[in-house]
């Protein structure tokens, strides 16, 4: 098994891309943290499936926007499962707004919670991850929208090309620790974030038509992604941007 006898932490793995890759990790023979913000229920319901899987798994509700959250994840993943081997940066928001009146707070809350976020947590991670001088591997969740803008995502595009840079830079730092540091780009996935975006069955049909493999993306279909970056397959990826979006982005005409 690709993962096995590995620790992941997840950030908002509690629905979602993060749900769907904190279990396949756990498949794949981890056990598994995950972080969230919203329903208790849903985390539950992660750690149900994890746990049935025969891995242990903890879920720790906290808002990522919150430097002090960093820190306190990582020391309750390391206290209930024995450290950490792989954190995935998952967690993020998307409240789709136009550019010309988008209110100050909407945008503070998107860059804290998509970039401020993910740099705090991946900075406790890796602390921890020196600390225990085994090296380890760090996979952002970026988007095809750190290479394409949105009309209505003035706010969130910027925090996903910070993100894929973080990885970037993150690489450079991290690795003589042996910590790779690689970022996955979806596409358009079908989760909670995108669920009223995409009722307009104008705008739904026009984002499907784009895609070269004919079909908008689920969750699961970034799982294997994840896994892969993970993985001791990957150990001489690092720096990386990986395109989860079946072809949309190529597809100019
Ligand atoms: N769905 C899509 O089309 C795409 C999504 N992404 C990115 O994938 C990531 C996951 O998104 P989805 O699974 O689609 O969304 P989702 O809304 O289904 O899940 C978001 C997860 O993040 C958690 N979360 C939200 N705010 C948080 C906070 N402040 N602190 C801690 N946890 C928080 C939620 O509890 C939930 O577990 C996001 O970073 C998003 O930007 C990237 C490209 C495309
Ligand atoms: C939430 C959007 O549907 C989704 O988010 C992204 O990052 C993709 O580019 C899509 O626009």
């Amino acid at each position: 098994m690709l993962l096995q006898g590995k620790t992941v932490l997840i950030t908002g793995g509690s629905q979602g891309i993060g749900r769907a890759a904190a279990i396949d990790c756990a498949r794949a023979g981890a056990d598994v943290a995950i972080n969230y913000l919203g329903d208790e229920g849903e985390a539950a319901e992660v750690v149900a499936a994890i746990t049935a899987l025969g891995r242990r798994a903890i879920a720790v509700r906290s808002d990522v926007a919150d430097p002090e959250a960093a820190p306190a994840f990582v020391q309750a993943a390391v206290a209930a499962l024995g450290g950490v081997d792989v954190f995935v940066s998952n967690a993020g928001i998307c409240p789709f707004h136009a550019f010309l009146d988008m209110p100050v707070d909407v945008l503070e809350r998107t860059m804290r919670v998509n970039l401020h976020g993910a740099y705090f947590m991946v900075q406790a991670a890796a602390q921890r991850m020196v600390e225990q001088g085994r090296g380890g591997a760090i996979i952002a969740v970026s988007s095809i929208s750190a290479l394409v803008g949105g009309e209505y995502q003035t706010h969130y595009t910027p925090t996903k090309a910070g993100v894929h840079s973080l990885m970037q830079s993150c690489a450079i730092a991290l690795g003589r620790h042996g910590i790779r540091c690689n970022s996955v780009l979806p596409g358009t996935i079908q989760t909670a974030i995108n669920q009223d975006d995409l009722a307009d069955p104008e705008k739904r049909a026009r984002m499907a038509a784009r895609i070269p493999l004919g079909r908008l993306g689920v969750p699961e279909d970034l799982a294997g992604p994840i896994v892969f970056l993970a993985s001791d397959m990957a150990r001489y990826v690092t720096g990386a941007a990986l395109l989860v979006d079946g072809g949309a982005f190529v597809n100019l005409q």
